[in-house]
């Protein structure tokens, strides 16, 4: 019996609104055991990145292989990787015991909502060729989507949709393209192309600067579904007992993989992020709120008394 698991491989957000702070607090808020692998640091906070500290690719790999050789993994989340020399070590490890990730989702950071590069542009073709082939889902935003294909930003859905199946083309199962971005729009939507076509996944848009975080989230979010249904599919596991109840939880129980299950775990994923945001335009953590963006609020699930007044 063991309960769902995931691992992390992304970057320390000091301020605990990104990166892999923000993947361990949405693993635990949706009742999944987080392990992580840390690729940098950063000094950050709710107003930006004040210095990224790279960590040597070799000690990511040792991160990496000791969580691998001990802990049986039901999905992986990969985000900011920092680094040409991150890329190439993680992809040769991630070749080699492809199946030990579980399902992997790879969120190609490459700047901060506040601005700040944290990927340089010459590991864009690494984080494409060698990467993105060996991921199951990716979850892009507009001006990632455009540098991976090396084409202008897409400028409404049909270019959307038209970006999120060349980017399949180029070896992910599944595509998330994240629509945040156009903030002309009263709607969010997320372009989702899979085996079986292309969805839109829409969202009232959430009037908030608190919006730091809000892509580590989603795909923290997915990955966590992801082990969720594969531990519910398990047969004979005992490990349902594991299975937290939360609000947001997609597990259909029964059989083997089924081909709703991309669907299940994005639409899920989503729904947690969209209560987050809702939770975090009401929480007030920075003393200068309107100089930067406040994280959403990842303990949403988290059951909170009633205001005694
Ligand atoms: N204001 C908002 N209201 C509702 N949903 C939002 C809002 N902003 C972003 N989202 C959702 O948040 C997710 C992340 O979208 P976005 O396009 O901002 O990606 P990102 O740039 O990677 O995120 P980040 O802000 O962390 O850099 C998507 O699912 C998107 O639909
Ligand atoms: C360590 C780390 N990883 C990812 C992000 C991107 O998140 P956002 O675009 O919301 O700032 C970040 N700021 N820091």
């Amino acid at each position: 019996m063991r309960p769902p698991t995931s691992m992390t491989i992304a970057g320390s957000d000091s301020g605990g609104g990104a990166g892999i702070q923000a993947d361990l607090k949405t693993f635990t808020a949706l009742g999944v055991y987080g392990t992580s692998a840390i690729t940098a640091l950063t000094a950050q906070n709710t107003r930006g990145v004040q210095a990224v500290i790279p960590i040597d690719p070799q000690d990511v790999i040792r991160q990496v292989t000791s969580v691998l050789d001990d802990i049986p993994l039901d999905a992986t989340k990969i985000g900011m990787l920092a680094s040409a020399e991150v890329i190439a070590a993680l992809a040769e490890t991630i070749g080699s015991r492809r199946v030990a990730f579980g399902h992997l989702v790879l969120d190609p950071v490459m700047v901060a909502t506040s601005g700040d590069v944290l990927l340089p542009d010459t590991a864009t073709e690494l984080l494409r060729e060698r990467l993105l082939p060996l991921t199951h889902v990716i979850t892009p935003n507009l001006p990632e989507a455009a540098r991976l294909l090396d084409v202008p930003v897409a400028a409404d859905l049909d270019a959307m949709a038209d970006q999120a199946e060349q980017l399949r083309d180029l070896g992910a199962e599944v595509v998330v393209l994240k629509g945040g971005h156009r903030e002309a729009e009263e709607e969010v939507v997320d372009v989702v192309a899979h085996p079986g076509g292309v969805d839109l996944l829409r969202a009232e848009r959430v009037h908030t600067r608190g919006t730091h975080g809000t892509g580590c989230t989603l795909a923290a979010a997915i990955a966590a579904q992801y082990a969720r249904i594969a531990r519910a599919r398990t047969p004979g596991n005992g490990g349902l007992r594991f299975l937290a109840t939360t609000p947001d939880a997609a597990d259909e129980i029964g059989g083997a993989q089924a081909p709703g299950d991309d669907l299940a775990a994005i639409g899920a994923g989503r729904d947690f992020l969209q209560r987050a945001l809702r939770g975090g335009a009401e929480q007030q953590l920075s003393v200068a709120p309107q100089d930067g963006h406040g994280p959403v609020d990842h303990l949403i699930t988290i059951a909170r008394r009633e205001a005694e007044d």
